[in-house]
């Protein structure tokens, strides 16, 4: 028995048995994937019917009744959209086992009318055997059988078998599916990224499948699939531990909003859409922190001495009057009085309020208790205390709660305060940042330093990601600003809700109905999406706890953005993913003990993805020079296939690249043949050269909402991070090797992007580690200048 053979519909055409035996097993897989989707169709038309039908009832009856309603239209719409995301590609894999059983492998689990399963969802812990059987290890499995599919039709079959006594050993380390696999890595890029649901590989399936607890940091080198495999992980886990993620949810962490653009129909293709995707930047409630900063200046919001600074800065909020304030009460009236606040008095105050250890929001009402009694005994001291009872002193009280001069000795003493304003005053005022942040030195504190927002509407945005962390630190530090009335009904709607939500468990359970949350149900018949629902109470909710957060491009994150990641998690149940060697960022990290080790102690563990899908042999191999300036300790990722295409350079005299760059990247995208370019561009010429490339109709800039559906893409290093090109043109390396700290890093990230082509081109000398790549002239740009 051959270990491998490929069915492809030209075989059939020839003469010969084995090919008759081709045809015939092609004929085969159709007919069953045929009555899978017959049966999806059936199921759909039904879901279809039965949502429809759900909708149609009435509304307007009683609380219970709405309540079903609610529950089913969920339910329904769910199925259905699961349904409806399993139509491309449905089934693409057969398992042939020891036991003689044949289990089909698809998107999504199916039975038949007699509830006998017919298709195994690619989560199941029996589909598991597809991803993992190796001929060395075959587990059970004695074929693995990929299905192509075209539509509905299957067009080619590949079959792995494992046959121990017949196998050579170079055999036995191949990849899983290969033909599918390569062809998939082949296709030119859309621009979004796709599943990997047919071609997940062995040391990618270990990751996707590992247990939900304790954090995993995955690190891989460019093109491993780190993304990817986080994403098949959150749906993985979704499937696996439903019921537990269900009501906490799941965030998907990326560096920035294009990568999010970039990733966000991969779940959805998986048939799971309430996962929450964003960056750290959106991950304050109200805030879109988009406004850009320097490098030095995110080096400073993101050290975790800004701790301690913004503590500070709440202290320093917390005042003492310098010397004793005469307060004026009943103003105007006979009975005028005047009463002194003095230091002593207030540092009491301060004290009993501080020794409360609560946010500073929430200690300042015993503060104002303080305070207000203080200067209550001393007026009733005044009026003969002993004549006074206790209603008589009550009273004082009181009114002294509400005279103006004492509301605002209390409003300057302790201010309510928001995050909002902490930063805002902080960051205006030079003597304010000098006192409470001495572990800061002159240049760091002026690199903090900004102009307060004007009065709304506010043109320009203020907050940029770096203060993000800030804000929620303040947050934690602050506590939220609640009048009394505020609080009251604050704790009238908890209540409420305990009763609501009682309930929807009680309808629930009679029902019958396992799969729908019930805070899901409440949501709903307040209004929310009934897709989104976890997810978009996440989002609104700065004290969120999810049940799994993942991180991706995880090296790039501040220390300080960590902390509020591990605030949103206190379960700590999540999966890093990044390379060290690609940290951009100057807060990033240089190790993943740096972080892990204070946030998770000895709950966290590292695995690693070694083989690169991404770029091709021909650009890894001149990555190697670079990879070992970083860090000589560092092991490429081995590439898994070659184009034949090798790099290529390109140099213009400097005063022509402006006008010479368009014209070339006009030339290459002809050639992508409707894949993607990006040309990669120093930070500081993306004003000019991104001017040039833009007047072609074909190219955008990356932070243009539409960029990752262009043909043509202007991106820094910083943003094309993550991201991925048929065709990638890397312009002044030099300049991208020496414009920050990190530029040896942002060169290899550069590199690394294409799945196809790169070009270097170039005013200046190479850098000497990239001195083997030829010169474009041998390769037909000759008549460039
Ligand atoms: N098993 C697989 N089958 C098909 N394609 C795969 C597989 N694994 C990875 N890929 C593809 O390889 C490419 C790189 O994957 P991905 O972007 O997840 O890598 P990465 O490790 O996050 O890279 P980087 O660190 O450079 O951002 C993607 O196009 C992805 O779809």
């Amino acid at each position: 028995m051959g270990d491998r053979f490929r069915l492809e519909p030209g075989d059939a055409d020839e003469p010969g048995t084995e090919d008759t035996v081709r045809h015939r097993e092609l004929a085969a897989e159709n007919t069953h994937v045929s009555a899978l989707y017959r049966r999806l169709d059936s199921l759909r038309d039904r879901v279809g019917a039965q949502l429809r039908e759900t909708q149609r009832q009435d509304a307007s009856g009683t609380h219970q009744g709405r309540s079903e309603r609610d529950a089913m239209e969920t339910h329904h719409a769910r199925r259905l959209t699961q349904l409806s995301a399993a139509e491309h590609g449905l089934c693409f894999g057969r398992l042939d086992t020891e036991d003689g059983e044949r289990l089909y492998v698809g998107r999504i689990g199916l039975s038949d009318e007699e509830h006998e399963p017919i298709l195994l969802d690619w989560r199941a812990p029996a589909a598991q055997g597809f991803y993992r059987a190796t001929p060395a290890s075959p587990q059970g499995v004695v074929r693995r059988r990929q299905l192509r599919t075209k539509g509905r039709r299957v067009v080619a079959l590949d079959d792995d078998v494992f046959d121990r006594e017949t196998l050579s050993d170079a055999r036995r380390g191949t990849l899983n599916g290969e033909a599918a696999l390569l062809a998939s890595l082949d296709a030119t890029r859309t621009g979004r990224m796709g599943d990997i649901v047919a071609t997940i590989q062995g040391e990618q399936d270990r990751i996707i499948r590992a247990d939900l607890p304790g954090v995993m940091v995955v690190q891989g080198g460019p093109g491993t699939g780190k993304t990817v495999v986080a994403l098949h992980r959150a749906a993985y886990l979704l499937y696996t531990y439903r019921e537990r993620l269900a009501k906490r949810g799941v965030l998907v962490v990326g560096p920035n909003s294009t990568f999010l653009r970039y990733i966000d129909e991969v779940l959805p293709s998986l048939g799971e859409n309430d996962v929450l995707l964003s960056s750290v930047g959106r991950l304050f409630p109200g805030v879109d922190a988009v406004a850009h900063e320097r490098p030095e200046t995110a080096v400073v919001k993101g050290d975790l001495r800004m701790v301690e600074v913004l503590a500070e800065a709440v202290r320093e909020r917390q005042r003492l009057p310098e010397t004793a304030w005469e307060l004026t009460i009943r103003e105007g009236t006979v009975h005028e009085e005047v009463l002194r606040l003095d230091p002593a008095l207030a540092e009491k105050a301060r004290e009993a309020a501080r020794e409360q250890r609560r946010p500073h929001n929430q200690a300042r009402s015993v503060f104002v208790h303080q305070v207000i009694g203080a200067l209550t005994r001393r007026m009733a001291g005044r009026l003969g205390q002993g004549l006074l009872r206790d209603e008589d002193v009550a009273d004082i009280a009181r009114e002294l709660r509400s005279e103006p001069q004492v509301r605002a000795a209390l409003r300057r003493l302790w201010p309510l305060l928001t995050p909002h304003q902490l930063l805002v005053d902080l960051f205006a005022a030079p003597e304010r940042l000098a006192a409470v942040a001495p572990g800061l030195d002159e240049a760091e504190r002026t690199a903090l330093l900004r102009e307060p927002p004007g009065p709304p509407p506010h043109t320009e945005p203020y907050w940029t990601p770096g203060d993000v962390p800030l804000l929620d630190e303040a947050a934690e530090l602050l506590g939220p600003v609640e009048t009394a009335a505020e609080r009251l009904a604050a704790r009238a709607a908890s209540e409420e809700r305990a009763e609501e939500l009682a309930y929807a468990k009680r309808v629930l359970t009679e029902m019958g109905i396992g799969m729908v949350d019930p805070e899901t149900l409440i949501d709903q018949h307040h209004g929310g999406s009934p897709h989104r629902p976890v997810a978009d109470r996440a989002r609104k909710d700065r004290t969120w706890a999810f049940g799994h957060i993942i991180v991706d491009e995880a090296q790039e994150l501040s220390p300080m953005a960590w902390r509020v990641l591990m605030r949103r998690c206190p379960s700590r149940s999540m999966t890093v993913v990044g390379d060290i060697a690609q940290t951009g960022a100057e807060v990033g990290l240089t190790s993943w003990e740096e972080v892990l080790n204070a946030h998770a102690g000895d709950r966290w563990r590292k695995e690693e993805l070694t083989v690169n899908y991404r770029t091709p042999a021909e650009i890894m191999d001149i990555t190697t020079d670079v990879l070992r300036s970083i860090d000589t300790r560092l092991q490429p990722p081995l590439a898994v296939r070659r184009t034949g295409v090798p790099p290529w350079s390109l140099r213009i005299e400097p005063t022509a690249l402006t006008g010479e760059l368009p014209r070339l990247v006009g030339r290459e995208i002809a050639g992508t043949g409707g894949g993607r370019l990006a040309v990669i561009v120093p930070r500081s010429r993306m004003g000019d050269l991104g001017g040039a490339l833009v007047a072609l109709r074909d190219v955008a800039l990356a932070d243009d909402p539409e960029a990752l559906g262009m043909p043509g893409v202007v991106l820094t290093v910083e943003q094309a991070k993550g991201l991925e090109f048929d065709t990638v043109l890397v312009v002044e390396p030099e300049e991208i090797l020496h414009e920050s700290p990190n530029g040896i890093r942002d060169l290899y990230v550069a590199l690394t992007r294409a799945t196809q082509r790169l070009g270097m081109v170039h005013s200046r000398e190479l850098p000497a580690m990239l001195a083997g790549v030829k010169e474009a002239r041998e390769r037909g740009y000759a008549d460039v200048p």
